[in-house]
């Protein structure tokens, strides 16, 4: 069985007026800040929180490193024109000149160490602007790479509001065809580009539809896995490796814990 179908509309709805909400009456700040990379994720929130905050609210940054494709950088651009955000309002910082420096001063990095620098840069750059403008950075994480932890701690994590962060990527691509954005980005294969050829489903081993089914029973329908694994007819070891990721990223969905001291009032 697949995943089960969702009233989009009504989602999309209940995501804008929630979002609008939070930056202006909760943060009272004037706007959102938004990471576009070309991929269906920020292609969505570029587009809700243009709808929720108006398009001269929101501010679009485009931040490629080495090993950006081209072909994103310019669906980038024109994720922030189907949103409606004023060109004005677009802005591309190429990051490789900072992950250079870093390099320089850190002696080298491996592929992964440097993957998850480009996204701890690409978050203070955010930080920096929104900062500027007196508005939230919007996070683009969706409910599955949450749960399984498949985002960079304090790197595309490290945002102040999740406007997707409740719906299943199965969900997201859904929805991207419903706001009308073009095939070529809802469906284009789910890719951090933390370096040459980096694919989310190569890396993970395993594919969304069925990461999100299993996530959908465990999470949704409270299944223990051995029953997840009976009723949507996928492998044990598959169930399993899917509760471990979630498991062992409890750290990266939490506030670091703070190690209590004994403490007596003299
Ligand atoms: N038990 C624990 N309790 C508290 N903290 C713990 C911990 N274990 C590790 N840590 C800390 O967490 C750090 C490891 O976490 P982290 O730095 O995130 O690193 P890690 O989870 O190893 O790597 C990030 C993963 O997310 C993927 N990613 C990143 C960015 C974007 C996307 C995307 O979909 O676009 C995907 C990336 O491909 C990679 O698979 C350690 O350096 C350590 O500081
Ligand atoms: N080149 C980039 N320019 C601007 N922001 C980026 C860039 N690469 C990554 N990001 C930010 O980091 C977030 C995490 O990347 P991720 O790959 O998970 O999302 P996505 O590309 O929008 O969708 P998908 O997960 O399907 O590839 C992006 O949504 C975006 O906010
Ligand atoms: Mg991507």
């Amino acid at each position: 069985m697949a995943l089960p179908k969702i009233d989009l509309e009504l989602a999309r709805q209940s995501i804008v007026s929630g979002l609008r909400k939070y930056v202006f009456e909760i943060a009272g700040k004037r706007g959102g800040v938004v990471g576009v990379s070309g991929g269906v994720d920020s292609a969505v929130v570029a587009v809700l929180a243009s709808q929720a905050l108006g398009p001269e609210n929101v501010r679009v940054i485009v931040m490629p490193s080495a090993s950006t494709p081209k072909s994103d950088i310019e669906d980038a651009f024109l994720v922030a024109k189907r949103a409606g955000v004023p060109e004005k309002n677009v802005e591309l910082i190429d990051i490789e000149p900072i992950l250079g420096s870093f390099d320089r001063a850190l002696g080298g990095m491996t592929n992964v160490e440097r993957g998850n620098l480009a996204a701890r840069v690409r978050m203070a750059v955010l930080h920096q602007r929104a900062y500027r403008y007196g508005s939230l950075v919007v996070g683009t994480g969706d409910r599955s790479e949450i749960l399984i932890g498949y985002f960079t701690k304090y790197g595309d994590g490290g945002v102040d509001v999740l406007p997707i962060g409740g719906l299943y990527k199965t969900y997201v691509r859904q929805l991207a065809l419903h706001l009308g954005l073009p095939e070529r980005i809802a469906l284009k294969p789910s890719s951090p580009r933390l370096w040459p050829g980096h694919e989310a489903e190569k890396e993970l081993g395993i594919s969304y539809e069925v990461i999100d089914e299993v996530l959908y029973w465990l999470f949704d329908v409270g299944l223990e896995p051995g029953e997840v694994s009976k009723v949507a007819g996928i492998e044990r070891s598959i169930v399993d490796k899917i509760v471990e990721m979630h498991r062992k990223s409890t750290h990266k969905r939490e506030p670091p814990p703070i190690i209590r001291p004994a403490i007596r009032y003299l």
